[in-house]
């Protein structure tokens, strides 16, 4: 029985750690990015773990979203070398290779079957004149996938997933609330199952209560199917619920990283101290 006072577990609580007992999936060496004065990226290393949510933390104009687009391959930085462990996924990825070599093409087929993407602001993520069944199916078709029936089903499936309400997969975005069009958003991001989930402040700017439904649905999925994220956002409190292992940014640079209870409980730079008393 649950202690008086003691909220009764959902099944949703953070699990440990799963953490560094495996080869990790993503490694990015001394990523740099300049933007005319300013440095963006100051020479960053990332490693992401198997199964395990990676939060990104750091006040605006730190290099947060930088950096997750150098993950998606939306931008080529300066310097750096990124590399994604795609073994025994089909079809194959470009074995060992800095990603960031790779042409046009190979990138966009890259991120197109190996990455998925929920960007805080859902205009960046899905086509507004097209159905919500119809952007997710989009990506299945990318994948080679070209029957009908077979298409609209894994769309239904991964938007149920989601938890979507699919009696609504057919309405274009632009008539679904802002929690709904996240959720297509997330359908469309896991419906090839990616090696890697970045999230972009993917709650930022929805009421609180949409913000903890949509979190739910990112920790059930997290936990059902062990996918690995790289979670960005400004909120200490989004962070704490979700990440495993959490990185500190500060114009430009890694300031502090390691686990997320470490990290809120005896943090250890001056910099994450104002950030989490800061919260308290
Ligand atoms: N395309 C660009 N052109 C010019 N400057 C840029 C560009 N992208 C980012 N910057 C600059 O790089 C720095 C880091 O920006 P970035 O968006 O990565 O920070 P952030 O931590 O994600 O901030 P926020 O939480 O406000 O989104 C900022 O000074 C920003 O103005």
């Amino acid at each position: 029985m649950t202690a008086p006072g003691v909220a009764a577990p959902t099944g949703l609580e953070r699990q440990p750690p799963r953490l560094m007992l495996a080869r990790p999936i993503l490694t990015m060496r001394g990523v740099a990015r300049r933007y005319g004065d300013v440095q963006a990226l100051a020479g960053v290393d990332v490693t992401v773990y198997p199964g395990e949510v990676l939060g990104i933390v750091g006040e605006s104009g730190s290099g947060k979203s930088t950096l997750l687009r150098m993950m998606n391959l939306e931008d080529t930085p300066d310097a750096g070398t990124y590399h994604l462990a795609l073994a025994g996924r089909e079809p194959a990825g470009p074995d060992g290779r800095n990603l960031f070599t790779l042409d046009r093409f190979q990138r966009r087929m890259l991120r197109a079957i190996h990455i998925g993407i929920v960007y805080q602001n859902p205009h960046l993520g899905l086509r507004m004149g097209h159905t919500s069944s119809g952007n997710v199916a989009e990506r299945l078709l990318i994948a080679g996938n070209r029957n009908f029936a077979e298409l609209r089903q894994r769309a239904r499936e991964a938007l149920e997933a989601s938890e979507f309400p699919v009696a609504r997969m057919d309405a274009r975005p632009n008539t679904l609330s802002g929690g709904m069009q996240q959720r297509v958003q997330l359908a469309k991001a896991i419906a090839l199952e990616p090696a890697v989930l970045l999230l972009d402040e993917p709650t930022t700017g929805l009421d609180v209560s949409v913000q903890a439904l949509v979190l739910d649905t990112l920790k059930r999925l997290q936990r059902d199917r062990a996918i690995t994220m790289v979670l960005v956002s400004h909120d200490l409190g989004v962070i704490r619920t979700m990440a495993d292992r959490v990185m500190v940014m500060r114009c430009g640079e890694v300031v502090e990283e390691g686990l997320a209870d470490q990290i809120f409980q005896d943090p250890q730079h001056e910099y994450t101290q104002q950030l989490v008393h800061a919260k308290l």
